[in-house]
């Protein structure tokens, strides 16, 4: 089944300041000193407003077609943009602009099941020309393309645990990877040594937002959602409120937050959660 999605792709987070450019020219990465913070204020913003072009100071939403299926996540014109306006075009200009003050540096994704970590993904390290990984996926390719339920079913979550950590470890010594994480891939500390190689990005999302999304596709290739009784959406906000308890201060150990509530509140939008859609504000 298809899912269509449609998202602003920007950005309001959090970077190291030792982890990125100090300076870096253009949209992609807004620079902004903050009282009292060691730490930069950073819009990182895919819609790559010009600083010349007055009419694009505004924030821009980009739209983002995506499929269930693993198709790759696509962007489509903005209602926003000038007509003439190409985005990927833009993007990928401010991505190679920004590209050299990374560092060759991984990006690692983190967040709860469902936050969009492998579709911004995708588009980001298409943007940055950096190869994609899933580590899910790999911790199936290690295990014998088994899937994370049978993993789970077959051998239990601590064994899935300790091939996860054996993929980042892997992954740790490599360059120029965005890499999308499991959704409990920060609650062990040794994980974040291998992350902390990198630059890690938390997608924060309300969690109602996520049991939508989640009982869209369905929880069956997500074992720690799949025992409970009840609808789709009432069983994966019950367990996806458990995890965010348990691992919400291990999220924030990321180097930036990309919290969808504040991005939908700056940019006018008024979050109706009931469906999962940031509806803008009227009048
Ligand atoms: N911004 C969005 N708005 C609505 N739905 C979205 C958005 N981003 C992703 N989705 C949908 O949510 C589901 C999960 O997305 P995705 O696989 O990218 O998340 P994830 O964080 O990688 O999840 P997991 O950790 O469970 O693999 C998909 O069905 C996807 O189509
Ligand atoms: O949140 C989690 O703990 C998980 C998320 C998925 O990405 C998988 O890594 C697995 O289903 C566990």
């Amino acid at each position: 089944m298809e899912a269509k999605v449609s998202q602003s792709l920007q950005l309001s987070t959090w970077i190291d300041s030792e982890k990125i450019v100090r300076n870096p020219s253009g949209p992609l990465l807004f620079l902004r000193r903050c009282k009292g913070q060691q730490r930069l204020h950073m819009l990182v913003s895919c819609n790559l407003q010009s600083r010349k072009a007055a009419t694009w100071r505004r924030p821009i939403a980009l739209k983002v077609s995506c499929s269930s299926k693993n198709i790759p996540a696509s962007l489509l014109e903005s209602e926003s943009f000038p007509e003439t306006f190409d985005e990927a075009t833009i993007l990928k200009n401010k991505s190679e602009e920004i590209e050299p003050y990374l560092s060759a540096q991984c990006i690692y994704i983190v967040g709860m099941m469902g936050s969009g970590k492998t579709t911004i993904g995708r588009i980001l390290s298409e943007a940055l020309g950096y190869s994609f990984f899933d580590s899910d996926k790999l911790i199936e390719l290690a295990v014998g393309g088994t899937t994370v339920t049978e993993i789970f079913n077959l051998y239990g979550e601590s064994f899935f645990r300790d091939n996860e950590t054996e993929v980042l470890h892997k992954l740790s010594s490599m360059h120029r990877l965005v890499v999308s994480t499991g959704g409990g891939a920060v609650i062990r500390p040794i994980n974040w040594k291998y992350m902390q190689k990198g630059i890690s990005v938390w997608l924060d999302v309300p969690l109602e937002a996520l049991a939508q999304r989640i009982a869209a596709v369905g929880t069956g290739s997500r074992p720690l959602l799949h025992h409970k009784s009840g609808d789709a959406y009432a069983k994966a906000f019950k367990c996806l409120s458990t995890l965010l308890e348990e691992r919400g201060e291990a999220y924030a150990n990321a180097n930036a937050r990309v919290s969808l509530e504040n991005i939908a509140a700056k940019l006018g939008y008024k979050d109706n959660l009931a469906n999962g859609k940031y509806n803008r504000k009227k009048g």
